[in-house]
């Protein structure tokens, strides 16, 4: 038995703040060695999501296991998972080994190994040389990095992680994100993590789990649910803005915007329909008469690296957003005739 349980389950767990259900019969499996990311707008219960497995949240129905066993009655730190807030709370008043060592005598570690551990973990997330530093003289990206050692100190067997890279700026936390999918996987760290940022989750997850309104709306690997987002909610969540009305029949789509090529085996009938920014290709005008496609404006446009985000005003219908290399960008005012490919268009479920 104890082979095929995953190490998290949530088996129909609902929080209740008044009338309003904060997660609504949740149901979610976390596998030992995963790194699943919880993705969401503000208030979906994410943390709420988070602190019902830590314990700091009682459940109104349902059960939070680990390892197959009942959480119920199990009190914060007898669950063994490790917590790291965005808030991280390093003690001031101590050193950075200080920060480490105190949850480690916490869990009965003595003296000498205490220190072997500090050393080791401060190895571990790069920074060896900073038992003895004050923590208010670390960086935002080291203080991150000590809250991250002391989350690891007891050796959790689950890692929760609430906005880890919150408040660190982007080049940062890219970084970041990427040491610490390497460190985890290093470790075969169990992680459940909550993020508001996409780059993020998609970066360091095995899985992304999308909530709305305390439920989940989607989970998946990372790139099937960027490549196929099942509703117009997680596809506008994603960013993605081009979404439309359209009645699919075979492997074209009827919309406003003029017909559009679906792929084979598309749910067929009155659907929306999702047009990725890279599946919107321009044309050249130039002025010849009898160029194909759609009809628009370019409206603005948005640098993005080598990329540029070109928004266009189609005569009819909601505006579309191309995604164009830098070197075929229009000029604004310009018009131009608009094509889609098939392989980013997706029919969305509901
Ligand atoms: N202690 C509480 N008392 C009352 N309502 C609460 C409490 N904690 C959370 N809520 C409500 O539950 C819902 C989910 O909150 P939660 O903090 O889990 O969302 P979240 O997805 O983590 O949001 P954010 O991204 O803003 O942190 C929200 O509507 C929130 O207002």
């Amino acid at each position: 038995m104890a082979v095929t349980e995953p190490l998290l389950r949530l088996d129909g767990v609902t929080v209740r703040f008044g009338q309003r259900a904060a997660l609504d019969a949740v149901r979610l499996e976390v596998a030992a060695h995963e790194i699943v990311c919880v993705l969401g707008p503000s208030g979906s219960g994410k943390s709420t999501l988070l602190r019902v497995v830590a314990g700091l949240q009682r459940a109104d129905a349902g059960r939070v296991l680990l390892s197959g066993v009942d959480q119920q009655g199990v009190p914060v730190h007898r669950r063994g998972v490790g917590l790291m807030f965005q808030d991280h709370q390093l003690f001031p008043q101590r050193d950075v080994g200080g920060n480490l060592a105190f949850g480690l005598r916490m869990h009965g570690v003595g003296r000498v190994e205490q220190q072997r551990r500090v050393a080791e973990l401060l190895e571990l997330v790069g920074l060896p040389e900073a038992q003895r530093r004050a923590v208010a003289s670390l960086s935002g990206g080291e203080q991150q990095r000590v809250a991250l050692a002391r989350a690891l100190a007891p050796e959790p067997r689950l890692l929760m992680l609430d906005e880890p890279l919150g408040q660190l700026d982007r080049g940062l936390r890219e970084r970041l994100v990427m040491e610490l999918r390497e460190l985890f996987g290093r470790l075969g760290t169990t992680v459940l993590a909550v993020t508001h940022d996409h780059g993020e989750a998609f970066a360091l997850a095995d899985r992304v789990v999308v909530m709305r309104e305390g439920r989940i709306a989607q989970t998946g690997a990372p790139l099937e649910v960027w490549q196929r987002p099942v509703d117009e909610f997680v596809a506008r969540f994603l960013g993605f803005d081009n979404v439309v009305s359209a009645r699919v029949s075979g492997t074209v789509a009827d919309t406003v915007w003029g017909k559009v090529p679906v792929p084979d085996g598309s749910r067929q009938g009155e659907r929306r329909l999702l047009v990725r920014p890279a599946g919107v290709r321009l044309q050249e005008l130039s002025g010849v008469a009898g160029v194909d496609g759609l009809r628009c404006r370019v409206e603005g446009r948005t640098f993005r690296g080598s990329r540029v985000a070109v928004r266009l005003r189609p005569q009819e219908g909601p505006p579309l957003e191309a995604e164009v290399p830098l070197r075929e960008v229009p000029e604004e005012g310009a018009q131009v005739a608009v094509v889609f490919a098939v392989d980013e268009v997706v029919v969305l479920e509901s």
